[in-house]
């Protein structure tokens, strides 16, 4: 465990209107770690942004105070924070004749001074932001003419060239496809590890989150905000704290969330991992039910039952309904 960059101490956040305060959020207590790639997590409409933004120094607590490296946020200038935290959020305000090179390069103004001009180290910088998104090829494309995940790389880029000691980052892989959501989850791990920096992302992507992240913060109506190792949540059952419902829970054999539905009464037999998908296969089917056991084999697949061999589920769902 790195040193804490960020510190929330007894928070009341929320927002005011004349004279009338809407807490949200209180008792909220958080170290955000160096080094680490931490993911908040929780319902919609729970309060992640807000958390951010108190992050971030936007938003003034009602009570208690956040800390960056020690000294209260409210004490940094603009200027002083730029440096410090780099800062991708949903759906910014992006001038569509821009170009994504001058958009990531926008990302060095705290270093630059407004002039904007970069010296050869910053163009580096810009240059390196732009391989690790793997978005050199739409340097001189117009954001306007870009896709939604396009736009959200080069977002994650100016990020990068901008270098805060700390990222924080609200949804960022929202518009990406699989392999981007992984890619850009393992790059930011790997960015906390090899230059010590705190990174936050709020996310709704569970399964990609437990195969990243270093740390995660749950966050839920009404209960302290958790903070541990995801695979500590995992075993504790804390994670179920996500799912409050009674129609879904975390498996822990199987690492995803599940439907809590009445237990199957069908006996299957064989190696357990295909036990498993086709007890899910037959779930979805609405087959609850079935006399005498299924015998599964492997290599190559197959299924027994009363006598007949199907080499496909589906088939043998087919013949069964
Ligand atoms: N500017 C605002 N003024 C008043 N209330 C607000 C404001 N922004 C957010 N809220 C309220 O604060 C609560 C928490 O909102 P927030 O955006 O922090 O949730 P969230 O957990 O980020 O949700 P989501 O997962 O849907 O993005 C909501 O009830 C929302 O209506």
């Amino acid at each position: 465990m790195g040193k804490a960059s960020i510190i929330g101490r007894n928070l009341s956040l929320g927002y005011a209107k004349g004279r009338i305060r809407k807490e949200i959020l209180n008792g909220l207590d958080f170290e955000l770690f160096s080094g680490e790639l931490t993911c908040l997590l929780g319902p919609n409409g729970v309060g992640k942004s807000t958390l951010v933004k108190a992050v971030l120094g936007q938003l003034k607590p009602f009570r208690g105070e956040v800390l960056l490296h020690r000294k209260p946020i409210s004490e940094y200038s603009n200027e002083e924070l730029a440096k410090e935290l780099s800062v991708v959020l949903t759906e910014p305000f992006l001038p569509g004749n821009m170009t994504v090179g001058q958009l990531v390069a926008m990302g060095r103004i705290p270093h630059t001074g407004w002039t904007g001009k970069l010296e050869e180290k910053d163009k580096q910088v810009v240059q390196n932001a732009l391989a690790a998104t793997k978005i050199e090829y739409l340097r001189d494309e117009r954001l306007s003419e870009i896709s939604d995940g396009q736009r959200q790389k080069a977002l994650i880029a100016r990020a990068l060239a901008q270098d805060g000691k700390v990222m924080v980052l609200d949804e960022p892989t929202a518009h990406l496809d699989l392999v981007n959501r992984y890619e850009i989850m393992h790059l930011l791990r790997e960015i906390a590890k090899t230059q010590g920096k705190s990174i936050l992302v709020v996310t709704h992507d569970l399964e990609i989150a437990l195969e990243t992240a270093d740390r995660f913060w749950l966050l839920n109506c009404g209960t302290p905000l958790i903070s541990g190792l995801p695979e500590d949540l995992v075993i504790s059952g804390q994670i179920n704290q996500l799912l409050p419902g009674k129609k879904f829970h975390f498996s822990v054999e199987k690492g995803r969330i599940e439907s809590k539905n009445e237990e199957l009464k069908i006996e299957i037999s064989g190696p357990k991992i295909l036990v498993s998908w086709i007890s899910k296969a037959l779930e979805k089917a609405g087959i609850k039910e079935l006399s005498g056991t299924i015998e599964v084999s492997e290599d190559p697949f197959s299924i027994s039952y009363k006598g007949v061999v199907y080499s496909r589920v589906e088939e043998f769902i087919v013949a069964n309904l």
